[in-house]
């Protein structure tokens, strides 16, 4: 601990920072990073990783690459207790991105401190932005300078986010040329960008792309009233185009608009700066835009409910009674009634409002049950479909469940394979094209060494399998769960959950 702490005192001091400063930019206290140095205080792998990350100083790995994490489960126990969800990864990106349109100060509350947040921020901060965590409650304050420095964007954290897409319509207000670096996300297959350019054109954008960059050019000639009709119900093209829409005077109507969660959170968000938006939570959305929004807000991102999914998920597979809080219940019905269908016993309280006082949440509770195999094929819609990145989660559901189960994935070109993992640990997962996948159960789990796939969703998906299987399973290159959930093998053990973290 002693050597640690030297080490990252002396990174610190290379990097002219005070204690100060830099327990701001990993969200704890002066008196913390004191403690640190002293080699007075344990620190978790996760804020090792954060601090790596505010001193630009691998702190975490060892000779030239970097160490990545594993973790050994002991499963087949039963899970209990209660559970929170955090506020949605897919918020806070949208959140962070329209930020960029308040000249005031932005202030947002309960964010999940997850990797894809920390590269938007980084991206943000490398523009001239000033992003500053403060705290106990994973606050964020954003404070957008009078002119940004795009020369010096962070092209590396850029390009491990598709997130830094969404910068294309707010900065369209503020310039008339300007380059992005390309955007990364999960391996899911091809991702088109096209229907952001296509949605992002009635407002004068045209891009060019080059090695590695897109190349933005913008006529500001734009009529007061546009129409744009988007082509994929997609959510950051939605985001997109809505972030377009509140940088300009004028009025415009998106057709074909997602509703999904991360879409209102932003809507509503945008109210708060004093835009005008109509038809929430619709396919139609009327926006009164503003150029010179200058508004100091507070705003609390909603509960994420494909982390709401995850928790739950834990708790049917491995046949527990657990509850889950603060659930967005709005963001979840489908995969209710699919479930119940399936068999599933669970009960519910009533409503009560998230924090951001629009979105309704519900506790729920769910209990050891004998699941059968849903007589249609599970798929997801837009939103007020199942949710698309709930659907993985239903492949590990259906392998306890008797009988077959049919999942179609039709959205995601790479995803589906991914799961198909789950016949390392025992499952009957068969891949019939490379977007459905026929699942027989229930499954006798066994515990397996399995390396995480490259893909988010599924990564969890094979975590929880694990919880599921008696004996001991292995999971490696577990580092890319943090991109989307905090802390989750801490609260999952914190459930009851044997898990252990550790390094070659
Ligand atoms: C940061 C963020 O918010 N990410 C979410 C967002 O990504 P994002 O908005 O980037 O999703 P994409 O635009 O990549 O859409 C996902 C896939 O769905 C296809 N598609 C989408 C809509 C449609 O009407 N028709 C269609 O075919 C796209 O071609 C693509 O292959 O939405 C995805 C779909 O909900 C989620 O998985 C991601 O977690
Ligand atoms: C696909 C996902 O996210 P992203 O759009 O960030 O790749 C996801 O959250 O499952």
């Amino acid at each position: 601990m002693r050597q640690v702490g030297a080490l990252i005192r002396s990174a610190r001091q290379d990097r002219s920072l005070t204690q100060a400063q830099l327990a701001e930019r990993v969200g704890t206290s002066q008196s913390a990073i004191n403690r640190i140095e002293q080699g007075s205080q344990n620190i978790s792998i996760e804020l090792l990783a954060r601090l790596s990350v505010a001193l630009k100083s691998e702190l975490v790995t060892f000779g030239d690459r970097p160490r990545p994490s594993h973790i050994r489960v002991e499963g087949g126990h039963k899970l209990q207790g209660s559970i929170a969800v955090n506020s949605s990864k897919n918020g806070a990106v949208a959140l962070l991105c329209a930020a960029l349109i308040n000249r005031g100060t932005t202030r947002l509350h309960r964010v999940a401190r997850i990797v894809e947040v920390d590269r938007i921020i980084d991206v943000l901060r490398s523009m001239g932005v000033q992003v500053t965590w403060y705290g106990d409650d994973n606050s964020v304050e954003i404070k957008v300078p009078e002119n940004l420095n795009l020369a010096e964007i962070d092209a590396d954290a850029g390009r491990r986010t598709r997130s830094v897409l969404m910068f294309l319509g707010p900065l369209l207000g503020r310039f008339d040329n300007f380059s992005l670096p390309y955007a990364g996300g999960c391996d899911l297959g091809t991702r088109t960008v096209e229907p952001h350019l296509i949605a992002l054109r009635p407002f004068g954008l045209e891009v060019e792309a080059t090695t590695g960059w897109y190349r933005a050019t913008v006529s500001h000639d734009v009529p007061e009233r546009v129409k744009v009709v988007l082509t994929e119900r997609g959510d950051t093209v939605t985001e997109n185009a809505i972030m377009a829409a509140a940088v300009r005077d004028g009025v415009t109507v998106i057709r074909n608009a997602s509703p999904n969660y991360m879409v209102q959170d932003l809507c509503f968000y945008l109210q708060e700066l004093g835009i005008q938006v109509e038809g929430i939570g619709s396919t139609t959305l009327t926006i009164h835009g503003n150029a010179n929004v200058n508004a100091d807000v507070d705003y609390w991102p909603s509960e994420d409910p494909v982390e709401a999914m995850s928790l739950l998920t834990a708790g049917i597979v491995t046949g527990s009674e657990i509850t889950v809080t603060r659930v967005p219940i709005e963001f979840m019905e489908i995969e209710m009634a699919t479930l119940s269908e399936m068999g599933l016993r669970y009960s519910m309280t009533d409503e009560y409002d998230a924090h951001n006082g629009k979105t309704r949440l519900v506790d729920i509770t769910v209990y050891p049950s004998e699941l059968r195999a849903p007589i249609d094929k599970i798929h997801p819609m837009p939103f007020p479909g199942l949710n698309i990145d709930n659907l993985p989660f239903f492949v590990v559901i259906a392998a306890c469940a008797t009988g077959d189960t049919l999942i179609h994935d039709w959205v995601y070109e790479g995803r589906a394979i991914h799961l198909t993992d789950l016949t390392r640990l025992g499952a009957n997962v068969r891949l019939r094209d490379p977007h459905r996948l026929d699942v027989s159960g229930p499954t006798h789990w066994s515990g397996a060494e399995v390396s995480c796939p490259p893909a988010l969703r599924p990564a969890v998906v094979i975590l929880l399998a694990m919880l599921a299987a008696k004996g001991t399973s292995v999971l490696r290159n577990v580092d890319i769960i943090s991109r989307g959930y905090e802390q989750l093998q801490e609260r999952l053990i914190s459930l009851g959950a044997k898990i252990e973290t550790f390094r070659d």
